[in-house]
């Protein structure tokens, strides 16, 4: 499937299409290769009968200039649209005014005064009622347990909450079955699997019901039916309670937003905002259990805040304390863990939780690196391979190097949006990227100072094939107390 200069081979009628199948179950490691060995970026001939051309690039000048320079010239686009169906009118999939309309109101809605701190209550609520006990009760009983799904749990919970201000409670101590959670992985892995088809192959699967189709046609009514119980519930208890005149000022946040922005549910619930965080947590702890130093010197910061708190020699005592003290000075702490803040980035580098980013150009043009671009074709990036390359890195770009991110003057670096593209860039960037942070510091913290992640031997840890770089077998670990 590569010809002798390397190079993907271009077949008779369907083009270079065998190569990337044939690479699909290790796209992201492939795409790695392709990229690094052509300059970063490289172009797949499709079918001839497909129209399916791809311009796969990780070059930082052409995502500065179709992310910012050009912007208008890469909207999201009706095929984009189409791929994405099952989440809807909102502000990911969205072009021109109605995408501005939806990012206005989820950027006022982020930036609400009251929300900074409703966020940071909710997830220590979550953290000390659903995550703390799951894993107390893993370490005392000694059970192996999957912390990628536990995070899963821990945001769908938490979003869920904030959002809809209904908490589906799927963090407990006996981890209830959740068709939801399954569903999304499902619509993920299809969502993929359109990129990499034609689109005539993926609409027949659809329209037979056969294959990854069949996946997502099933995932979507699982998530529908979950979403619009949760909706009707709360649009009954809200009819109930503005009747009765009753207020109740603590949700204010969460009443405001299902009542205005009843389409961006959908979306906040799926892939968006659930997975994002958790997969980000979960590469983190993996990277950790891989890189001991670094998790010595994460503790070595958390010790130095909570140093007052040593004399407390019960174990449980001085775990209340800790976690008591995080929650109580954590606004504070979130600007303080510098050294966090830089290993969670270089987790975010190596492994982006979105995997890949998609734009089609509405007029032809001349990209910086010199690739001619036209409506016909589609421009992928791979994020992933973008943290990977030494030409953007250096010759360490595989090395887990939190120091990357600090500079002399202890303070974090900053690195431009379209090199560290894990939040998008341009207009498009994330609105969430600090809300995502002070949950991953929380969360980070209270498991770093309290337990000892230990990875179960011999369960193999690698990229899903998936537009969210979900692990494929899921991450097994033992929790044991910290030493
Ligand atoms: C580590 C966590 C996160 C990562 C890596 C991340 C990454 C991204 C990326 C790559 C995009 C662009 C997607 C695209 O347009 O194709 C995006 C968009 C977005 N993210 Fe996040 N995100 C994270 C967490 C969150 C959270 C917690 C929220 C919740 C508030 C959020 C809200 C959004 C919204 C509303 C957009 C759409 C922006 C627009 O199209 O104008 N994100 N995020």
């Amino acid at each position: 499937f590569r010809n002798k200069n390397g190079f993907p081979t271009n077949w008779p009628v369907v083009g270079m299409l065998p190569a990337l199948l044939m690479n699909l179950p290790r796209i992201h490691n492939y795409l790695c290769e392709v990229m690094e060995e052509y300059q970063l970026t490289f172009f797949f001939k499709g079918p001839w009968f497909t129209n399916m051309n791809l311009l796969a690039t990780v070059d930082p000048a052409n995502v500065h200039h179709i992310f910012s320079k050009n912007f208008g010239n890469y909207p999201k686009g009706s095929k984009f649209k189409e791929i994405f169906e099952v989440i809807g009118d909102g502000v990911f999939n969205t072009d021109s005014d109605l995408w501005k309309y939806h990012r206005n109101i989820a950027q006022s809605f982020i930036a609400h005064p009251q929300f900074q701190k409703f966020l940071v209550n909710k997830i220590w609520e979550k953290l000390e009622t659903g995550l703390i006990p799951v894993l107390d009760h893993a370490s005392q009983q000694g059970l192996e347990i999957d912390l990628e799904d536990l995070f899963q749990r821990f945001t769908f919970d938490t979003i869920c909450t904030i959002i809809m201000d209904h908490d589906p409670r799927t963090l407990r101590i006996d981890l209830p079955d959740l068709p939801s959670s399954k569903a999304l992985n499902d619509i993920e892995e299809a969502i993929l699997h359109r990129h990499a088809v034609p689109v005539c192959v993926w609409k027949v699967q659809r329209w037979l019901g056969v294959g990854q189709e069949r996946k997502y046609r099933e995932g979507w009514e699982v998530l529908d039916a979950f979403i619009y119980e949760c909706i009707s519930k709360k649009k009954e208890e809200m009819t109930k309670r503005s009747a009765s005149k009753e207020s109740n000022p603590h949700n204010t946040v969460g009443i405001d937003l299902i009542t205005l922005y009843m389409d961006e549910i959908k979306q906040s619930a799926t892939f968006g905002r659930r997975d994002t965080t958790s997969v980000a947590l979960s590469w983190f702890f993996y990277l950790l259990t891989k890189n001991p130093h670094v998790l010595s010197k994460i503790k070595a910061e958390l010790d130095a805040m909570m140093i007052h708190l040593k004399d407390h020699h019960d174990d449980g005592e001085l775990k209340r304390r800790r976690l008591n003290y995080l929650s109580r000075n954590f606004e504070e702490l979130n600007y303080k863990l510098v050294y966090l803040h830089g290993a969670l980035c270089e987790a975010l580098r190596l492994y982006p939780p979105v995997a890949f980013e998609a734009k089609v150009p509405s007029d032809q043009e001349i990209l910086p690196s010199g690739h001619k671009v036209d409506p016909n074709m589609q421009i992928i990036i791979s994020l992933y391979a973008m943290g990977r390359m030494k030409s953007i890195w250096g010759e360490d770009c595989y090395e887990f190097k939190p120091e990357r991110w600090i500079s002399k003057t202890g303070r974090i670096k900053h690195q431009p949006s379209y090199k560290f593209f894990t939040f998008n860039a341009g207009p498009r960037t994330c609105v969430g990227k600090s809300m995502a942070f002070t949950q991953m510091k929380a969360v980070a913290s209270s498991i770093i100072c309290n337990y000892h992640i230990q990875p179960v031997k011999g369960h193999l840890v690698i990229p899903d094939v998936s537009i969210i770089l979900h692990m494929k077998h899921g991450f097994k670990v033992k929790v044991l107390p910290s030493h």
